[in-house]
């Protein structure tokens, strides 16, 4: 009996394992939609908080709507004594990745909820992390700085706060677009590995914490989100402007990745990096120091580089590591950056998935030691 090899689709590449109607990427047009609405509309006339509306309910707030979302996520932003005390006694030698992921573990030990699935009580934590994260970002930084933590400020939107909480102050108001552009291009992208990561979870019926403490743990690696903390070590390792063709061809022949370059899905661009490169650019002239402009300049010469050398574009984390990094922010920090505006794409799917549940389990192809007897222990 002849049996045909199975198709092996390794990294689930170009395979389509469900629907989804939060988010579409269209590579052949280098394009994406949250709900339909184009992410460069979105990035140049909503605000972070409107877009996290629009993921969760599907369309957007309007002016009522909006002011109760708000006024909500304002009054759940401060950490209890117990969740402080707990993040204050981690290792500052750990990631900050990993006191992300170990609050959002400790906000579901504490929560009676945990394991209500339903609608009503998915929104509740899900603003309640969106909240709740960057508070714990910004306390992060600070402690690692040895610096006491900054209190929310009720009256900042969501963008100003984190500055706030982070600095102690609220930069000038182009910076805080740059940053909510970067916030509203990273919330959403289909089923990338941490999204998916996060509707694996929630395929078992586990609960929404464990899935977003996965989500967490996919999105640190260097081919996913730890890449925008990779482009800016990178941009260190080279320094001078004048080596960035010559360390590129050096890390290609040793078959390095170079970080924030490539992408899964798109391969002719990624649809959100113009309108981050247009805010970066925003910063740099805006800085005009020697400093800042060694980094542009080395930053646009590695780019040109790889166009040259391989003809692979740049994806988001590329200007949004530097553009973080002019912002003030301390390197690893980038990430958990991220993982605050990505709450809203892994919430949203953890809700649709639930609502139209198949457990998630693929097949593998055995290629082990055909079946053989188990030996006798010997002696
Ligand atoms: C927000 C995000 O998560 S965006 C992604 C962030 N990650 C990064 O920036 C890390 C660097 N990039 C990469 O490693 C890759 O481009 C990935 C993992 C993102 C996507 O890769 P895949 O779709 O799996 O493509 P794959 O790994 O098959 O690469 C195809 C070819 O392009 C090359 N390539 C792709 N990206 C890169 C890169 N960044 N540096 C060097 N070569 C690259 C590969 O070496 C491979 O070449 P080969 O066919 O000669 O072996
Ligand atoms: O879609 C992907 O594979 C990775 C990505 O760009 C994202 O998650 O924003």
């Amino acid at each position: 009996m002849s049996t045909t090899a199975p198709a092996i689709h390794r990294g689930l590449a170009g395979v389509v394992v469900d629907t989804t109607e939060i988010s579409t990427v269209i590579p052949e047009t280098n394009s994406l939609t949250y709900r339909g609405y184009p992410v460069q509309d979105l990035a140049a006339h909503r605000s972070f908080e409107e877009v996290a509306y629009l993921l969760w309910y599907g369309e957007l707030p309007d002016a009522a709507q909006l002011r109760e979302f708000q006024a909500r996520e304002r009054a759940l932003r401060p950490l209890g004594r117990t969740t402080s005390e707990l993040l204050a006694r981690l290792p500052e030698t750990c990631h900050p990745m990993d006191v992300l992921r170990t609050a959002v573990s400790f906000f579901g030990a504490e929560d009676p909820t945990e394991d209500d699935g339903s609608p009503a009580a998915h929104r509740a934590k899900s603003l309640t992390l969106l909240a709740k994260l960057p508070t714990v970002v910004a306390a992060d930084q600070r402690r690692r700085r040895g610096l006491a933590p900054v209190p929310p400020d009720p009256g900042l939107g969501y963008a100003e706060n984190f500055f706030h909480m982070c600095f102690g102050s609220v930069p000038a108001p182009e910076v805080v677009r740059c940053f909510e552009t970067s916030l509203v291009l990273y919330a959403e992208h289909s089923f990338n590995a941490s999204t998916f990561t996060a509707r694996v979870v929630t395929s078992t019926l586990s609960d929404l914490y464990s899935a977003v403490t996965a989500a967490i743990g996919a999105l640190k690696g260097p081919l996913h989100g730890g890449a925008n903390e990779a482009v800016m070590h990178m941009l260190e390792e080279i320094g001078d402007p004048q080596r960035a063709a010559e360390w590129l061809d050096g890390a290609l022949a040793a078959k390095r990745r170079i970080m924030g370059f490539g992408h899964r899905v798109y391969k002719h661009g990624d649809s959100r990096v113009p309108v981050m490169q247009e805010a970066l650019d925003r910063l740099v002239a805006r800085a005009a120091d020697p400093e800042t402009t060694r980094l542009a300049t080395l930053h646009t010469a590695l780019r040109n580089a790889m166009a040259g050398r391989k003809g692979i574009h740049p994806n988001l984390d590329y200007p949004a590591g530097l553009a973080y990094h002019l912002m003030g922010f301390d390197t690893p920090v980038f990430t958990p950056v991220f993982v605050m505006s990505r709450i809203t794409g892994w919430t949203a799917h953890i809700t649709e998935q639930l609502a139209h549940n198949a457990l998630i389990r693929p097949l593998a192809s055995y290629a082990g030691p055909d079946q053989r007897a188990v030996p006798a222990m010997a002696g």
